[in-house]
């Protein structure tokens, strides 16, 4: 259970979580003009341990880095997004039309990473048969139904936490198979689903710890 949590299709969860910035900066630096690049480089510019950037492109690239040139740039965004799937598109649902719900829906982006929102559901009656960018919103009663016709693979939680567990379940039986979690919540599912967890406090709690820290050594 341990292993599955920190393992995602076969590679780490930390390795997979370092791919989307890699592929981020690659896209800039081709933009910008580079066509090749080492993996000494990279790990200068991203700040990050050099043998780790080695180990992380040798298990997406499908071509081996030259000496001193490094990789090519525009084969190893390539190679980055087959890896990571961006090209088969996954179409994904989401729970809780709300203030975050809402964005979600209404952010245009995640096409690029393979990831399209394509209907939501919600259990407020004001909220269903509405639109929000421009994807339609459903009543909960649809949800099993529509999701397994649709071949929905991904469901997006974002209801209060205490409903997170009974949507996910619900999701599950829709057919899902992987769950984008933002209810600050623990979520039990099967074996063959897989949860992400998206938790802002997290994030924030860093932030204002590395603050905290950073006022008492500017106090010494
Ligand atoms: N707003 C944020 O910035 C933010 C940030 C991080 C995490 N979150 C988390 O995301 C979740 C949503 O936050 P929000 O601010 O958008 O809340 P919200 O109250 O604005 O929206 C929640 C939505 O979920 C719907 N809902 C409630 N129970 C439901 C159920 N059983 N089935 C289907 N729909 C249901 C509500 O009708 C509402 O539309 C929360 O768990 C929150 O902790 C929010």
């Amino acid at each position: 259970m341990e292993e599955k949590k920190n393992m995602v299709g076969g590679i780490s969860r930390k390795s997979l979580e370092r791919l989307p910035m890699y592929h981020h900066y690659l896209e800039r630096k081709y933009r910008e003009g580079t066509e090749t690049i080492s993996a000494p480089a990279i790990a200068l510019d991203l700040q990050l341990n050099e043998v780790q950037v080695r180990k992380d492109l040798a298990m997406v690239a499908k071509t081996a880095g030259k000496p001193k040139l490094g990789y090519v740039v525009k084969e190893l965004i390539r190679d980055m997004e087959e890896f990571l799937g961006f090209h088969n598109t996954n179409q994904a649902a989401l729970v809780g039309v709300g203030s975050l719900g809402k964005a979600l829906l209404s952010y245009k982006g995640f096409e690029q990473y393979g990831v399209e929102i394509v209907l939501a559901f919600d259990s407020d009656g004001r909220r269903v048969n509405t639109k929000t960018g421009g994807k339609p919103v459903f009543p909960m009663d649809k949800l099993e139904n529509l999701c397994r016709r649709m071949n929905i693979h991904i469901g997006i939680i974002t209801v209060p936490a205490g409903y997170a567990q009974e949507v996910c379940d619900r999701l599950v039986s829709g057919g899902v198979k992987a769950i984008w979690n933002f209810a600050p919540t623990h979520l039990t599912v099967p074996d063959h689903v897989l949860v992400q967890n998206e938790n802002m406090a997290v994030s924030l709690a860093a932030l204002s710890k590395y603050l905290y820290e950073a006022d008492k050594e500017g106090m010494q």
